[in-house]
C-alpha cells in the first residue's frame, strides 16, 4: 500500500515544509473518534505553526483503515468500504514501506490486548500517547519495564487523561514532585461519570439506573460502566498518581468500596449488567434516604502519601462543602504539599466527556510533537 506524504506544502509563515507527525489511532469511539474531529479542524493552526498532522492508520478491534493523507474528513466511508482485519503486523509493514516517520500510537481503547503490543510498538518506532489507563495501572515489574523499553528505544510514553481527563492533574503533580516539592495527600472526586451520577442522583428525583444510562449515553462511564461502579477506575487513578510520586504500589494495594450489589458482581457480562441494571436503584435510595439533612452522596478517592495508603469510597458530605457543590461530570482534586498545607492546590472541571478528554489526547500528542525534528 502506498502513502505519499505532502512534503512540499508551504506553510502560511512562507517557509516550506511543515514538521510531519504519523498517528496510528487505536480505538474510534467517544474519544477516539472525536480526536479525528478536533485534529482535522485544527489543522489550520498547526499548519500556521509548522505542523502537520495526518492519521495514515486509523483502527477498531477488528478493522484498520490505511488512509490517504488528509483523509480526515471522508474516513468513516473509507473506514467502511476500504477496511482491513486489525493485525499488527501489517501496520508495521506499511509504515515501514511508506518511510512514515514522527510515529505516534494513540490509544483510545480500554483494550489490554493492546497494551501488550506496546513494547512491540516501541521497537518499531513509536512514541506512545495513551487515554487507557491499564499499563500504568498493572503490576510494578510491567510498570518498570516499560519505562525501561521506553528509555532503551529513546521514546516518550505521555498519558495526562488517565486522571482527570483533560484537566491537568499528572502534569501538576509531576511538576511538584520533580521539583522537590513534598506531596503528602490527594484528595478528591476523580471519576467525572460518578461525579456526574451522584451530583444529579443527590438533586434529582431521577432513578439511579436511569441517570446512569444518561451518563453512559453521554460518553462520561467507561465502555464497561462497572468500572466505574466497581471504583476500579477511581483507584486505577489513585494508583497512577501514586506511581507519580515513586511509591511503588500495586492494585490490590488500594482499598475499594464497590458500588456493585454482590448479585450483580463479577459473573454478569456486559449485557445482562445491563439488562438488569433497576436492580441498583433499592440500594442507592436506601443510600439516599439514610443521609442526614442537607447531606449529598459523593464518590470519593484518597490517597495519603505519608501513611502510603489509598482509599476509594462513598462518603455522605454536607451539600455546601466544596465536593458537596460540584456539578456536572466536575472532577474536584485537592493537592496538599508542604507549600500547599493549610489550603490545598485545587484543580477542578469536566473529569470526563469525549471532548474534553480528546482535546487532553491531543494535547499529549502537540507536547509530544514540540520535541520531535
Ligand atoms: N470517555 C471519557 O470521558 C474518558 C475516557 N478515557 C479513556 O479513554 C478510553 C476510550 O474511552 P471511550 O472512547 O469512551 O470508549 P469507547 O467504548 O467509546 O471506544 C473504545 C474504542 O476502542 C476500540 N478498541 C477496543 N479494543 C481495541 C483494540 N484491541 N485495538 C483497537 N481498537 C480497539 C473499540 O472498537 P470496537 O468498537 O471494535 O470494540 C472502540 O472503537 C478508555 O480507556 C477510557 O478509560 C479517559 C478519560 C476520560
Ligand atoms: N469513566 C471515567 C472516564 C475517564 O477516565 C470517569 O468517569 O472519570
Amino acid at each position: 500500500m502506498k502513502y505519499s506524504e505532502s512534503k512540499d506544502v508551504m506553510t502560511p509563515s512562507g517557509n516550506r515544509g511543515p514538521k510531519t507527525i504519523n498517528i496510528v489511532l487505536f480505538g474510534i469511539g467517544n474519544v477516539g473518534g472525536t480526536l479525528i474531529k478536533q485534529i482535522e479542524e485544527a489543522q489550520p493552526r498547526f499548519l500556521a505553526k509548522g505542523l502537520q498532522i495526518h492519521i495514515p492508520v486509523i483502527a477498531n478491534s477488528n478493522t484498520a483503515f490505511f488512509a490517504k493523507p488528509n483523509a480526515e474528513k471522508g474516513w468513516e466511508a473509507g473506514f467502511k468500504s476500504f477496511g482491513f482485519p486489525q493485525f499488527i503486523q501489517d501496520i508495521f509493514k506499511f509504515v515501514k514501506e511508506n518511510e512514515l516517520k514522527n510515529l505516534i500510537a494513540v490509544d483510545a481503547t480500554a483494550s489490554a490486548d493492546l497494551v501488550g503490543e506496546y513494547f512491540s510498538l516501541i521497537e518499531n518506532g513509536f512514541h506512545i500517547v495513551s487515554a487507557n489507563k491499564i499499563a500504568n495501572t498493572l503490576d510494578v515489574a510491567f510498570y518498570t519495564k516499560l519505562r525501561d523499553t521506553l528509555k532503551k528505544h529513546h521514546r516518550r510514553f505521555l498519558y495526562e487523561t488517565n486522571v482527570g481527563a483533560g484537566l491537568p492533574v499528572i502534569e501538576t503533580i509531576k511538576n511538584l514532585h520533580d521539583s522537590g516539592e513534598r506531596i503528602t495527600r490527594i484528595r478528591g472526586v476523580f471519576s467525572g461519570s460518578l461525579s456526574y451520577i451522584f451530583n444529579r442522583f443527590s438533586a434529582e428525583e431521577k432513578s439511579f439506573a436511569d441517570i446512569l444510562k444518561e451518563a453512559s449515553e453521554n460518553g462520561y462511564t467507561e465502555p464497561d460502566a462497572r468500572e466505574d461502579l466497581s471504583g476500579n477506575d477511581v483507584a486505577r487513578k489513585l494508583l497512577i498518581l501514586a506511581r507519580e510520586l515513586d511509591l511503588k504500589r500495586e492494585f490490590e494495594d488500594v482499598k475499594v468500596d464497590s458500588l456493585i450489589p454482590t448479585q450483580l458482581n463479577g459473573k454478569t457480562s456486559v449485557n445482562e449488567f445491563k439488562r438488569r441494571i433497576d436492580e441498583l436503584n433499592p440500594t442507592f435510595e436506601n443510600k439516599k434516604n439514610q443521609q442526614a439533612k442537607g447531606h449529598v452522596l459523593r464518590y470519593v478517592g484518597e490517597l495519603s502519601v505519608t501513611e502510603e495508603r489509598l482509599d476509594v469510597k462513598l462518603v455522605s458530605t454536607p451539600a455546601d462543602s466544596p465536593l458537596g457543590q460540584l456539578k456536572g461530570a466536575d472532577s474536584l482534586i485537592e493537592i496538599y504539599s508542604d507549600s500547599y498545607k493549610k489550603q490545598p492546590l485545587v484543580i477542578q472541571g469536566a473529569g470526563a466527556g469525549k471532548e474534553v478528554t480528546a482535546r487532553g489526547v491531543l494535547g499529549d500528542i502537540v507536547k509530544l510533537a514540540e520535541n520531535l525534528i
